[in-house]
């Protein structure tokens, strides 16, 4: 066995903010972390910047937002954790040009998300949200108005994706016809049938649901000219992200009645704890169900996402895996204690590999395996040497041009 050459896992800091779920603390502790600090707010400005100077593995949910700057100030961070399906909140790229992987949970809120939204086309639809409204006022509102069973009723779904796709699946079990619009060709399941545009989409349904990422093409994909082309009386439905719809026109639409109903669950502004005032424009309709961003806050998803999200970061920390980064190339790899670990993460340039190995090569030291993937940006190199003096090579290491970042893990 080799001296130990890394940083002893006690130095290692992990910062866990916004409540994540005590199984992630768990999980550091079993994998031998011990310098956890848990929060459970978000940080911002110069609060975060300080806090994240000595933090070298960070975990966030969907409030704390990693600028540029935030991340060029934090010298030690070397992977982050959002324990969200969303990575909106953190400059994905800027973190890859330092050579910071960042990792997510893809799917393990994703059912949550579905049973919410499949709870709200069923209380929308009964006109629940105005008839509960009137009753805490001590108004009795017992009339069928425009309530409607789902059966029978159109599901537009605009991103059939994770989330998508199960309320597609909830919903036929229904009685509902769903139809969907997704910019990639997708799988249909059941008897849902594809749109061929998000026009056609809006024109068929009596209730929209949203479930496309935050992305350049979704910023207020839904905004006046697409609520004009919904049916009236239709009902919308966010648990996508704030910014995928502008407000202040769906304000419009419901205050003229052209929609019966919405219900939101994620705004362009939230608040960063719940002590934090909390406003929309939305506020002013007991026609609107308004949830503060809890489509996926269930103790079984919080639970996953703890496991999943910290079981990935702990691989990268401990072993140099990259499995699930959504800004990194991605090197599976198992641990190899009889040999010396490096990581050499650099600006993808032809040559590189070849200054990388000369390190080695130039000192006779045997490179027992190399594991490398690349993408546009950024190449990943793991490199398993037989070495003594270890210190001097990753001196060396990071001292080739356009190296990012260079670290022995044993
Ligand atoms: N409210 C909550 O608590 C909560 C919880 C989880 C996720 N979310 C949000 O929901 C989003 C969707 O989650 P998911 O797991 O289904 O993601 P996903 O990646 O599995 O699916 C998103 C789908 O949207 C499609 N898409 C992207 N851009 C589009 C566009 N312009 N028009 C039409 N389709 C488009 C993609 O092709 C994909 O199929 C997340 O990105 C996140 O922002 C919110
Ligand atoms: O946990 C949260 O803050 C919400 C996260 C949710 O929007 C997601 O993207 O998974």
């Amino acid at each position: 066995m080799s001296k130990k050459l890394s940083l002893d896992k006690k130095y290692i800091k992990v910062l866990l903010l916004e409540g994540i779920h005590p199984s992630a603390v768990n999980s550091f502790k079993n994998a031998g972390y011990s310098n956890i600090e848990y929060l459970k707010t978000a940080l911002d400005g110069e609060k975060l910047e300080q806090k994240l100077k000595d933090v070298h593995m960070l975990g966030i949910r969907s409030r704390t937002q990693l600028t540029p700057q935030v991340l060029k100030k934090a010298k030690k961070l070397f992977a982050v954790g959002c324990f969200s399906i969303g990575t909106n909140q953190v400059e994905l790229m800027a973190g890859k040009q330092m050579g910071i992987p960042v990792f997510n949970a893809p799917f393990s809120n994703t059912r949550s998300v579905a049973e919410l939204v499949v709870a709200e086309i069923i209380m929308l639809m009964r006109e629940v949200p105005s008839k509960n409204a009137a009753a805490h006022r001590g108004d009795w509102l017992k009339k069928v108005g425009n309530s409607f069973e789902v059966r029978g009723k159109n599901l537009g779904i605009v991103g059939y994706g994770h989330i998508g796709s199960q309320v597609s699946i909830l919903a036929e079990a229904l009685g509902m016809n769903v139809l969907y619009f997704d910019i990639e060709k997708k799988l249909s399941l059941g008897k849902a049938l594809p749109c061929e545009s998000l026009s056609e989409l809006l024109g068929k349904s009596d209730v929209v649901t949203l479930h496309v990422p935050e992305t350049p093409d979704t910023q207020k994909m839904i905004s006046s000219q697409q609520l004009a082309l919904m049916k009236k009386g239709s009902l919308l439905i966010n648990a996508s992200r704030g910014s995928v719809v502008d407000y202040n026109s769906l304000a419009e639409f419901l205050n003229s009645g052209h929609l019966a109903g919405a219900a939101a669950d994620v705004f362009p502004k939230e608040p960063a704890s719940n002590t934090e005032e909390f406003n929309s424009p939305l506020q002013q309709f007991d026609n609107v169900i308004l949830t503060p961003h809890i489509g996926g806050s269930t103790q079984e998803a919080q639970e996953n996402i703890g496991l999943e999200v910290s079981e990935k970061l702990i691989r990268y920390s401990d072993n140099g895996s990259t499995v699930g980064a959504v800004n990194f190339p991605q090197v599976s790899i198992q641990p190899n204690r009889d040999k010396q670990r490096f990581l050499h993460i650099h600006q993808n340039m032809p040559g590189l590999l070849k200054d990388i190995n000369f390190v080695f090569t130039n000192k006779g030291i045997n490179i027992a395996a190399q594991y490398l993937q690349t993408d546009a940006d950024i190449g990943y190199v793991i490199i398993d040497a037989e070495c003594t003096n270890c210190e001097k090579i990753l001196k060396e290491l990071k001292a080739i041009p356009h190296t990012i970042r260079a670290r022995i893990l044993y």
